[in-house]
């Protein structure tokens, strides 16, 4: 029997290095993942035995009951006719609730979740739902889930400050989630990876409730994995390199991407032999297709004495459109990109080696130790504005160049990019984990105004120094206690 309440949380990311060069094998990516997270948190409704397919009309609030008092309920509805259905919530924004109905596909086409009324889609959701619910039914040799209520929490540093997260911060309360007071729509992500994070928290937690205990996470990461990026590709529409998710699953670390073509035929949910594709892919079953990817050092720490910080711009990019033009150019410029990237490859190995070196022996760190670092982080910023001016993709535009150079200037900071695509989302920064930095920084930024003009026609907003760390644990089970107020 599945528990009445399964918590997970999976973290955020900075993809430090490798971005563009990542989304092929030849090369890696250094991922750190981060201390926000997002949670999930399932709860049974009530143990659904389904009697037909007609509309529900069980009230959709979450019922926080213990699992005497849930037995009670299964009894009530037990004889209800009505389909299955999962309510998913995202309270800290308005009208943030989505409804499914559960939909048995024939021919093997898998389990698919219908959404309920014209609201807003939230792909992302939708497809983990799918997803999840399709592998836990082929698994369990069972169509039988029972209603689902779904309730998503994120730490604040996801989205930019609106004026009601500002006010609930200030009045002290809800103190660890905000209320962000607009609808999701509306939120300014700071470009953290959230949608890697959702889908990871969300397919792990029903996994976890329907098939297997929490004390089986860690044994349960691999497949964990495979679901989750086969979900966030499908909600994406298209295979992206999967740094996010396979850091959202296993922490920190150097990623070798996979090869694309396990996930290019697995087709929709609902298309006959859906379910055993996907089943084939979770477990890893394909002998044709296997998985590939390749992690080191995940877990991996910073040196003592560093820290690492992001700073919000209040603006953000169009990831999709800069990775297309960025491969383009690379297809009809194939000589001069390779020099490029294999220019990037090599110090950003350096960088990555230097770090892990320092991290090994904590004792060997030294202030000149840390200007090694400062150097390869300088040298990647000079190939990554080589990369800007080719492509004409505003990988790292004049703006923040500007902004990376002022605050690297400043005593403490050791180097700063902007991470992943670039462009204007937050910045991660290096600096000395001392109690002056920080101050330093929160003074530069306080009037802070770019002076140049932009080469691509951005405008940063406010800099703000978000509150996020490196956290480089992966997925994790999560007490319920932290979400009273919020479920
Ligand atoms: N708190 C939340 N509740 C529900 N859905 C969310 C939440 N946060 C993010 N999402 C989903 O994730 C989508 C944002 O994902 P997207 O991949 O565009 O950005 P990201 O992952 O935050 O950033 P990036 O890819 O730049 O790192 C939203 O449109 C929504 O569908
Ligand atoms: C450009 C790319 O290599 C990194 C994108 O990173 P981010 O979403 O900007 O953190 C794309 C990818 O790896 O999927």
């Amino acid at each position: 029997m599945s528990p009445a309440v399964t918590a997970l949380s999976a973290p955020g990311k900075v993809l430090l290095t490798g971005g563009y060069l990542v989304l092929d094998r030849n090369y890696t990516g250094t991922v750190f993942a981060l201390d926000a997270r997002i949670h999930v948190v399932v709860q049974q409704l009530r143990r659904g035995h389904r009697r037909g397919t007609s509309g529900s009309t069980t009230d959709p609030k979450p019922t926080g009951l213990t699992s005497e008092a849930q037995s009670n309920t299964t009894a009530a509805v037990e004889d209800q006719d009505a389909e299955d259905t999962v309510v998913v919530r995202s309270p800290q924004f308005v009208d943030a609730v989505w409804e499914y109905g559960v939909q048995r596909c024939d021919n093997g086409g898998g389990v698919k979740v219908v959404q309920k009324g014209n609201g807003p889609k939230n792909p992302f959701v939708e497809t983990s739902l799918s997803y999840a619910l399709t592998y836990i039914s082929y698994v369990a040799d069972s169509k039988d889930f029972g209603s689902l209520s779904v309730t998503i929490l994120a730490d604040n540093d996801y989205y930019s400050e609106t004026a009601t997260s500002k006010g609930s911060a200030t009045k002290g309360q809800g103190a660890r989630f905000a209320n962000f007071g607009v609808p999701l729509q509306e939120a300014h992500k700071t470009g953290l990876g959230s949608s890697a994070a959702l889908v990871t928290a969300l397919v792990s937690s029903l996994v976890i409730h329907r098939t297997m205990q929490a004390a089986d996470l860690g044994a349960g990461r691999d497949k964990l994995h495979n679901l989750a990026q086969a979900a966030h590709c499908a909600a994406q529409g298209k295979v992206g390199s999967g740094f996010d998710v396979a850091s959202a699953v296993y922490g920190s670390c150097l990623y070798k991407r996979f090869s694309p073509a396990i996930l290019e035929s697995v087709g929709d949910v609902g298309s006959a032999g859906f379910e055993e594709r996907l089943f084939a892919i979770v477990e890893d079953s394909d002998p044709e297709h296997p998985w590939d990817t390749e992690f080191v050092d995940f877990g991996m720490q910073l040196p003592r004495g560093m820290q690492m910080v992001l700073c919000d711009v209040e603006c953000g990019s169009q990831t999709p459109s800069m990775v297309r033009k960025v491969l383009e150019w690379r297809k009809n410029n194939r000589a001069e990109a390779d020099v490029l990237w294999a220019s990037l490859q090599n110090n950003n190995e350096r960088l990555r080696q230097e770090l892990k070196r320092l991290a090994q022996n904590p004792d060997s760190v030294t202030d000149n130790d840390f200007a090694e670092i400062s150097n390869f982080i300088e040298r990647s910023r000079q190939h990554l504005r080589n990369m800007t001016r080719q492509t004409g993709v505003p990988i790292e535009p004049k703006v923040q160049t500007e902004l990376l150079d002022r605050v690297t200037a400043l005593d403490g900071v050791i180097g700063g990019v902007v991470p992943g695509a670039g462009g204007y989302d937050a910045i991660a920064l290096f600096i000395r984990d001392d109690p002056t930095v920080i101050p330093r920084m929160n003074e530069l930024f306080a009037n802070y105004e770019s002076a140049v003009e932009d080469d691509f026609g951005g405008k940063i907003g406010n800099v703000r120094l978000l509150g996020v760390r490196h956290g480089s644990e992966g997925v994790k089970n999560e007490v319920l206690g932290q979400y009273a107020g919020w479920i």
